[in-house]
């Protein structure tokens, strides 16, 4: 067997030791360790304030750590050399989509590629088209402006936008906030597909227990400055900690988990 090379980092290819960040005096992270397996799609909870959007930022080399470390495909996000390596092999889908107002679907797509990738027009222009296929959107769509889509269409183009370097993770910020159950339910259909056809590592902040029930391999509860189990849902289930408790025992727990079951 061959060994591992440096940007294959094993089975983790987000790997986050000793994490401690701060705003000010107000520690919002404290010997935060968590790693991420290779093609899994992680769902990660906390209660609101809990830190999971700076978890994100610093993660995505947004925000600088006050402390420990965090490695990307084995590498840290701190090196120089590997950045442009790690920000090509990542996608990230902010809350909303952040789409560019100003631009169609279709040239929002073309945008990482036109920036990363050294592709003819044209083949840029094909593989947006695909990459907007690939996220569900109907073919006009492409055409259309951020603002003429319904918020479930406004996801699938940040999605396509997400995917348009063929990244090895994928980063969703709360994907299905604000859509309703049906919408929720084919995206979550969406994430696993494309995990599946693209071989992606998942990274996901949701609220939505359905979510967490229906495709998440693993779930991270952040709590307590740190992350307090990274297990199964049926595994956190089983947790005495107050928070976990709640969470999946409550009336909404048990309605998606009575939702799954069903
Ligand atoms: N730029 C900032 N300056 C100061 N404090 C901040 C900043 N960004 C976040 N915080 C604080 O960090 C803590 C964690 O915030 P964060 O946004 O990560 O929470 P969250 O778990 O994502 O919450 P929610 O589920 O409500 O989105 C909060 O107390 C927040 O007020």
């Amino acid at each position: 067997m061959s060994a591992p090379s440096p940007t294959d980092a094993g089975d983790a290819p987000i790997r986050v030791s000793g994490l401690r960040t701060t705003f000010g005096d107000k520690v919002i992270h404290e010997d935060l360790d968590l790693e991420v397996r290779r093609g899994e799609i992680l769902g990660v909870v906390g209660g609101s304030g809990s830190g999971k959007s700076v978890l994100l930022n610093t993660i995505l080399g947004l925000k600088r750590p006050d402390g420990g470390t965090v490695e990307i495909f084995g590498r840290n996000i701190d090196d120089a050399d590997a950045q442009a390596d790690i920000e090509r092999r990542i996608g990230v889908m902010f809350q909303q989509g952040a789409l560019f107002s100003f631009l169609t679907v279709q040239e929002n797509v073309e945008t990482p590629l036109l920036e990363h990738a050294h592709l003819s027009k044209g083949f840029v222009r094909d593989l947006a088209r695909l990459k907007i296929k690939l996220a569900g959107l109907p073919d006009n769509a492409g055409a259309l402006k951020p603002s003429e889509l319904s918020g479930g269409m406004r996801k699938r183009a940040g999605v396509a936008r997400a995917i348009a370097l063929d990244p090895d993770i994928l980063f969703l910020d709360e994907p299905t906030a604000g859509l309703d159950p049906i919408a929720a339910g084919e995206f979550d259909d969406l994430v696993k597909t494309l995990r599946e056809a693209l071989g992606l590592t998942v990274f996901m902040i949701t609220h939505d227990l359905d979510t967490l029930y229906a495709i998440c391999d693993r779930v991270a509860v952040v709590a307590d400055r740190k992350i307090v189990a990274v297990a199964p849902v049926a595994e956190l289930e089983q947790s005495d900690h107050p928070w976990i408790k709640s969470y999946f025992l409550g009336p909404r727990g048990r309605a998606a988990k009575k939702q799954k079951e069903g």
